[in-house]
């Protein structure tokens, strides 16, 4: 299999995921997710003409009063009446406009003494003054948010408000994480000699909790062709993805293309045109998607950004899943590329995008640190600083 490019392996990665079934789950689980369905308003809102302030409605037509005050409008509660000429009620924010009143005279522009009420102040400048007119947000029946769109918390709001308790989405997926390699202990774990802790697992399913998702981490499981093609094909039968890391590049020990094929999983591609990344696979087994991520835990980082969180929101519903990226000059030079399209981890300054000086895939202080990857495709020129690039933002 040869090197695929970056754009065609994020649109074959995407084709690769199922489309979840669609559930109703209660406003608060909807968010940070898609809707997957439109979600038409209930109600009209305001249901009634309504007070936008504290004060007093009375007809326009009779200012400057004075005015009778004959009894109150609260929220929640009318005044149960109308009002008669030469009449005013007293009402509060968000109460209806009793019949007969057409405008709201604000309670600092007031003056009250018993039922006498009259005006204070330079008093309502139209008709219609501080009412919030019935149907003026939407009416019933109106699309209030289209399918695809994301679950803000402003559009949960607006589906509260508009009638709805839960609202469609797909339903969480399912992801099982396998970390692969001899020579991995489990974070926290004594780590003695050459071992190291595994920190792509953790890693991956802090990045993937901003998404509507189940993880099961199985852990980590040794270079062994037997015990990698057992622990996939068990972890297949429930995921919708499967992501392992490591062991996807070219030596002895890199055993996941292989344990994957004994498994059954058709792999779709290896290799992208990509630094850090390279050694990126996708495929099927059975219903799941694979995403086999390279070890190196930058490079497990940076492909988890650019693939298999694209692939995660599409399958959630995410019209437009690939990370979106900005153009911004570059606050000092860079090499030209080669083949690969690079993607340097730097950090925003006044200047512009900052590449870090430490570029090794396996350095995680320096991935701490960054912001944002700029993206440099193949073949590039060298660039002088105050070039425009551009970037995805990591935060
Ligand atoms: N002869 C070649 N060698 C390599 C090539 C190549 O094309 N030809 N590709 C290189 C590239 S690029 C990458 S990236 C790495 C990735 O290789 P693997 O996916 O096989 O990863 P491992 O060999 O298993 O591990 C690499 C490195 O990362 C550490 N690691 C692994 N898993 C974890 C984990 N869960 N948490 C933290 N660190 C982990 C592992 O100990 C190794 O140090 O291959 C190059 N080689
Ligand atoms: O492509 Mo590897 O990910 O450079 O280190």
């Amino acid at each position: 299999m040869s090197l695929l490019s970056v754009a065609e392996a994020q649109a074959r990665i995407l084709a690769l995921g199922g489309e979840p079934e669609i559930e109703s789950v209660p406003l608060v689980e909807a968010a940070g997710r898609w809707a997957a369905a439109d979600v038409l308003a209930r109600r009209t809102q305001p249901a009634a003409d309504l007070s936008a302030m504290d004060g007093y409605a009375i007809r326009f037509a009779e200012l400057p009063g004075p005015w009778r005050v004959v009894g109150e409008s609260a929220a929640g509660a009318g005044l149960g009446c109308q009002l008669a000429p030469g009449e005013a009620a007293r009402i509060f924010t968000g109460a209806p406009l009793p019949e007969g009143a057409d405008t709201i005279l604000v309670q600092e522009e007031a003056a009250r003494d018993g039922d006498l009420l009259r005006l204070s102040g330079e008093g309502p400048p139209r008709t219609g003054a501080h009412v919030r007119r019935a149907g003026s947000d939407f009416a019933a029946g109106r699309t209030l948010i289209g399918k695809g769109d994301p679950l803000t918390p402003a559009r949960i709001a607006l589906a509260a408000i508009g009638g709805h308790g839960m609202l469609p989405v797909r339903r969480r997926l399912r992801i099982a994480l396998i970390s692969t390699g001899d020579e991995l202990v489990p974070p926290g774990a004594p780590a003695e000699g050459v071992r190291l802790p595994a920190s792509n697992g953790a890693m991956l399913a802090a990045l993937l909790g901003r998404l509507p998702v189940a993880i099961d981490d199985r852990g980590i499981v040794p270079d062994d062709l037997a015990a990698l093609t057992r622990a996939f094909a068990a972890a297949a039968e429930a995921a919708d993805i499967v992501v392992t890391t490591g062991g996807a590049s070219v030596g002895e020990h890199d055993l996941v293309r292989p344990a994957l094929q004994a498994a059954g999983a058709s792999l779709d591609f290896w290799r992208v045109a990509m630094k850090p990344g390279k050694p990126l696979m996708a495929g099927r087994l059975g219903r799941a998607a694979i995403v086999g991520l390279p070890g190196n835990p930058v490079s497990a980082f940076v492909t988890a950004r650019l693939f298999l969180l694209p692939l995660v929101a599409h399958m959630a519903g995410d019209p437009a899943p690939l990370p979106s990226s900005r153009s911004m000059p570059l606050a000092r030079p860079v090499p030209a590329t080669a083949m690969r399209a690079e993607y340097l981890r730097a950090r925003r300054t006044a200047e512009g995008a900052l590449p870090l000086d430490e570029q090794d895939s396996a350095a995680l202080l320096a991935l701490a640190s960054a912001e944002l990857l700029i993206v440099r495709p193949p073949q590039s020129p060298a660039l002088p600083a105050g070039n425009m690039v551009e970037t995805i933002a990591l935060a």
